[in-house]
């Protein structure tokens, strides 16, 4: 009987992601990865945005493309897999994990791996912006403002994160931006963030747009208004426990495009896209680029 062909996979792993180590991440693969199924390279990257490069050399030559870290590393990889025939694998590795939680991928990585096994996927909505693109949740105001100081600190983790939101939450100032989703103008007065939202949540199951569906053709378009110190506390219990839409402080539309424009006299320098800092335009096009690419997860059933 002929042999069935085996599935080529590529793992591309980021030793920067996350705080756990990555170096067992190839006798992990030996493992638990099925020989039978899968034959497999292992990459780890050298410096930020390598992860792109190879991703965009494999994607003809692998079916599958793994990345082995956070929401940047996946950004990275999935950019040049949008449209292609190559499926996007994820072996949760980062501080956040914002789409391998929405999408129910385990965080334990030997059960991530094991997974890839099962060969289920679903085809998944990504958001564009200019030549720009991302998978999970892009945004203006405070989280790009704690991207950008969270890039260029030593540590990572949740508890690096959340120090430098303490610390950076009493000194920072609120901007005006006019907000257009869909040709209609929906506001133009000063926010603490606005978010644009594929999947529900940044990572760490704070759950900035709790209802967002990842393949349903919109994106979600949050904002937070200023307000009072004294609210913080609330605020994060609402984030984490996905209650944000009770809130006065929040509002959350649905759309397939939305237009920021940042007022003239903002010190806003950075958007940050999956949780990378970028420079930031006044004016910022949004679109949803629906059912763009292929992701291996459990099957809908088991989400
Ligand atoms: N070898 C490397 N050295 C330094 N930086 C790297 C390297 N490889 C990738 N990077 C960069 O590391 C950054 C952080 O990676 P990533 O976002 O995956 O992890 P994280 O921020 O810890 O997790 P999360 O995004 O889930 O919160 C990305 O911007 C990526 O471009």
């Amino acid at each position: 009987m002929a042999e069935r062909k085996k599935r080529s996979a590529l793992f591309i792993v980021n030793p920067h992601s996350g705080t756990k180590g990555k170096d067992h991440i190839p006798a992990l693969l030996n493992k638990y990865l099925d020989p039978t199924i899968f034959e497999w390279d292992v990459i780890f990257t050298q410096y930020a945005g390598e992860a792109r490069e190879l991703s965009n050399a494999g994607k003809e030559k692998y079916d599958l493309i793994v990345a082995t870290g956070g929401d940047g590393t996946i950004n990275e990889i999935a950019r040049p897999l949008l449209h292609s025939k190559a499926v996007l694998g994820i072996i949760p590795c980062g501080s956040g994990n914002g789409l391998a939680r929405h999408l129910g991928i385990p965080l334990n990585q030997k059960k991530a791996i094991q997974l890839l096994n099962e060969q289920h996927m679903m085809v998944i909505d990504t958001i564009k912006l200019d030549s720009d693109i991302f998978l999970n949740v892009a945004g203006v105001g405070f989280d790009a403002h704690i991207a950008q100081s969270f890039a260029s600190s030593k540590k990572r983790g949740f508890i690096s994160y959340a120090m430098i939101a303490l610390r950076e939450i009493r000194q920072f100032r609120c901007t005006d931006y006019q907000l257009t989703i869909d040709g209609e103008q929906k506001i133009e007065n000063a926010s603490f963030l606005v978010s644009i939202a594929n999947s529900s949540q940044f990572g760490n199951n704070a759950h900035i747009a709790p209802t967002a569906r990842i393949a349903d053709g919109l994106m979600d378009i949050c904002i937070l208004r200023d307000f009072p110190f004294w609210y913080y506390p609330i605020l994060i219990y609402r984030l984490f426990t996905g209650r944000l839409k009770n809130s006065k402080y929040y509002q959350c539309w649905q759309g397939k495009e939305a237009l920021i424009k940042i007022s003239n006299d903002s010190d806003e320098k950075f958007i940050h896209l999956d949780g990378d800092p970028y420079p930031v335009k006044n004016i910022i096009n949004f679109s949803i680029d629906p059912l763009s690419l292929q992701v291996a997860c459990k099957p809908a059933s088991d989400r």
